[in-house]
């Protein structure tokens, strides 16, 4: 079902009804209401006046939408119903242009334009001036047009903007009652949801104890088992938390809007952990309501209208540590340092710093830069992690002076030009955590990590093999296997539809046959909507820059790790044919590269191969087009299909280049038809084999050397884990949340 929106005027009555497969989705989260106009789909189906706006401000902006969907957890009974996100590629400038030429004044902030509310009653000031800057309260986000006003918590997208803009000239109204405005109308499932879920919100708050009434022994019992005994019953209280004895949880609120009133909850359980031999605490979390529709900054309300300063944290217990010990206004992020959701880039605009203190580990420190091109560079302070510097509970925990921590942070922003006095300790940074500047483990790939070490951001990875052979199959295992950790996924599958692409990755997920397993159906589906995992609509021949433009989008939108297009064929034909296809390959594939580097994210290109003689393997010079694919690529990745395992049929995985470490290699992969899915194959069957990279080099097919089968270790402990995906991880679990306290 589409959108049914009703704005309603003084004089006339704007409706918009459209129904479809498929429902609109805004940034609503934070607010009570929420403008969901499709007019640019649907003018034709609008009445009078509107309709002509509409188009007249198509004009204006001579805009395009290009499609991208998530993963809805709204249809319970059918997840692979996709959900659309317009993508409007809209500049700043031409933002700008549009409210000057409706007299809208506004100023420049960090990554919003900051606007007097059309949602509330002109104050007596006049518009523009000076002292007037502070009642600003409508802030229209820079890259996406998206808008909020704090006063109403009216928010909508560019084009909702726009069109409450030309009503209101039309009508000669100076300001629209957000009274007027209908929010979208919600299906009764939907609205019986949410009464269920705001009860259940109640229920937990109201039968929590607030710690001031907890006696001094449970008070202290409880911060022992959290590890945060350093945090005083004061500070537990002036924040609100409490504790839910039936599950031994903390409780933190999220009360948002001017009226305070609570929209959700997050628990917060703590186990000494099984993996930190130093008896560190491993924590879980649950949200309420689910995760991908919880957007509190923890913290906010305590924040004062005049506080230009901010510590940004990736968990509550860091919000509580620098407040008391520095006495710095400081929130935390919702799902840890995982993503930033634009919709919260209003609420940090009053900061004239933000100080980035995300976590102890490489993860936090590669969030933080990410974080702060979103927030505007300029204003960003960076804590740089190591041992010195954990994170703030930790940090707390350990007798350290937080203030100096926050006072010796960095600034994000660094010059063109620098000195290894500058790189030292970054480079220091990589030395010390190798670990973990290799990149997420593939928990059903060991070989992959023994090889390529991990999947990193930033870099391009081209995969090959012979014509259906399986590599739409084997690339969707091996990205919801990221996916799974919580590397936020984009999926451009142009090849095959969406739903058989969702439909092999939930066979992958749950590891069985669903078509025999149909009752099983919701409890996987239900598993697998909480996956930080969005597809793109395309279908067939696209344009690559329509398909840029929707990864740069979604990248802004949804912190998008990783990419996969399924295959770079479908964007030659929209190309010039008069141009060589080897040029036009070659641009595609150095646009990817630089979209890679640029956005920090992970490209998965898959490529076809050419033509080769039916018995002869594939090499790095197989793929198709010129060399350029291959030198710009930091991993070639090879789907052998025969020779290299006894038994023909079977299939191995042939690293032919790895730019991080040199290591290339081949491993033999069993295809699981019920399951669709690849698995190493017993030990000892086959032996794995380690190429050297000179050996590669120059071309060298059968390689010498027998590697001994995988070291038993992390690895061989994560492929296990692969075997039980009921263990998905929450993807604020797989970061901040599981760090020891
Ligand atoms: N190792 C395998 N053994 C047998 N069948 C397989 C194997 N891997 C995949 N398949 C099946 O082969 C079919 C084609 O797989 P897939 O679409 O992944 O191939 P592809 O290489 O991406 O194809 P194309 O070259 O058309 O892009 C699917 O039905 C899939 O389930």
């Amino acid at each position: 079902m589409w959108s049914s929106l009703v704005l309603r005027g003084s004089s006339c009555l704007l409706q918009v009804v459209s129904r479809g497969p498929q429902r609109l989705l805004r940034q609503t989260h934070q607010s009570s209401l929420c403008l969901r106009f499709l007019l640019h789909r649907h003018a034709h189906r609008l009445t009078g006046a509107l309709c002509f706006q509409r188009q007249r401000a198509d004009l204006l902006r001579g805009t395009h939408c290009s499609p991208l969907t998530v993963a809805s957890r709204h249809y319970k009974n059918d997840p692979k119903s996709t959900v659309e996100v317009a993508v409007n590629p809209i500049t700043v400038t031409d933002i700008r242009q549009y409210l000057r030429s409706k007299e809208v004044p506004f100023h420049d902030g960090y990554s919003c334009l900051h606007a007097p509310s059309i949602f509330v009653e002109p104050s007596g000031v006049p518009a523009g001036a000076a002292s007037g800057k502070d009642t600003y309260s409508m802030f229209i986000d820079k890259t996406t047009g998206q808008f909020l006003c704090k006063d109403t918590l009216v928010e909508g997208s560019w084009e909702d903007l726009q069109d409450c803009l030309e009503v209101m000239q039309k009508e000669g109204q100076s300001f629209l009652s957000s009274h007027l405005l209908l929010g979208y109308a919600d299906t009764p499932e939907e609205q019986e949801e949410r009464g269920r879920e705001l009860a259940e919100v109640q229920r937990i708050w109201g039968s929590s104890v607030p710690f001031s009434d907890l006696s001094d022994e449970e008070a202290q019992l409880v911060k022992t088992m959290f590890q945060v005994t350093k945090i005083t019953n004061a500070t537990f209280k002036k924040f609100g938390v409490r504790l839910f004895k039936p599950t031994k949880s903390l409780v933190f609120p999220w009360f948002r809007g001017p009226s305070s009133e609570l929209r959700g909850l997050k628990l917060l359980s703590a186990q000494s952990s099984t993996t930190d031999d130093a008896g560190g605490v491993q924590y879980t979390e649950a949200t309420m309501p689910k995760c991908n529709s919880y957007y509190n900054l923890f913290g906010l309300p305590l924040v004062g209208r005049l506080d230009s300063e901010v510590v940004l944290t990736g968990h509550e217990l860091d919000v509580l540590a620098v407040s008391q010990s520095t006495g710095l206004a400081a929130v935390a992020l919702p799902r840890g340092n995982s993503c930033l959701p634009p919709s919260l880039l209003p609420y940090l605009e009053q900061f004239r710093r933000v100080t980035l203190w995300l976590g102890g580990d490489m993860h936090a420190w590669e969030a933080s830069r990410i974080f702060s091109h979103k927030l505007g560079l300029r204003r960003c302070w960076l804590v740089r992690p190591g041992d010195d510097q954990p994170r703030p509970a930790e940090a707390l925990a350990r007798g350290k002076n937080l203030a100096r921590v926050v006072k010796g942070s960095i600034p994000a922003a660094h010059k063109s030009i620098v000195s290894f006095r500058q790189l030292r300790d970054d480079v220091y940074g990589e030395l010390a955590n190798t670990e973990q500047v290799a990149g997420v483990k593939w928990s059903r790939f060991p070989e992959l990590n023994r090889i390529l070490k991990g999947h990193r951001k930033g870099e391009l990875t081209v995969f090959t093999g012979p014509t259906g052979s399986g590599k739409t199959t084997f690339i969707s295992e091996v990205a919801l296997d990221l996916c799974m950790q919580g590397v936020n996924t984009l999926w451009g599958s142009f090849e095959i539809n969406n739903v058989r692409l969702a439909k092999v990755m939930l066979t992958q997920f749950s590891m069985q046959r669903l078509e025999e397993n149909l009752e099983r159906y919701d409890y996987w589906a239900d598993q697998f909507e909480e996956l930080p995992l969005y597809f793109m609509t395309f279908h067939g021949q696209q344009n690559i820059k329509t398909v840029l433009d929707t990864m740069q989008h979604a990248a802004y939108l949804y912190d998008i790790n990783h990419v996969v297009i399924d295959n770079l064929q479908f964007m030659m034909g929209q190309e010039n044919l008069s141009v060589d296809k080897f040029a036009v390959q070659d641009h595609i594939v150095g646009a990817f590269r630089k979209f890679a580097t640029n956005s920090s994210c992970h490209v998965t290109l898959v490529i076809h191969p050419r033509k080769e003689e039916d018995d002869r393997e594939l090499q790095t010079a197989s793929i198709f087009g010129s060399a350029k694919a291959s030198q710009e690529a930091d991993n070639v990745l090879i789907l052998q299909e025969k020779k290299l395992v006894s038994c023909s049929g079977r299939r191995s995985l042939q690293v032919t280049k790895n730019r991080f470490d040199g290591d290339v290699g081949i491993f033999p992969l069993e295809f699981l038809k019920a399951s669709l899915t690849f698995s190493a194959p017993v030990k000892g069957k086959h032996k794995l084999r380690k190429v050297s990279k000179l050996e590669d080099e120059e071309g060298g097919e059968t390689p010498k050397e027998t590697a001994p089968p995988a070291k038993k270790g992390k690895a061989d402990k994560a492929g296990k884990a692969a075997k039980a995906p009921h263990a998905t991880k929450n993807p604020v679990d797989s970061g901040q949340s599981q760090a020891a306290g």
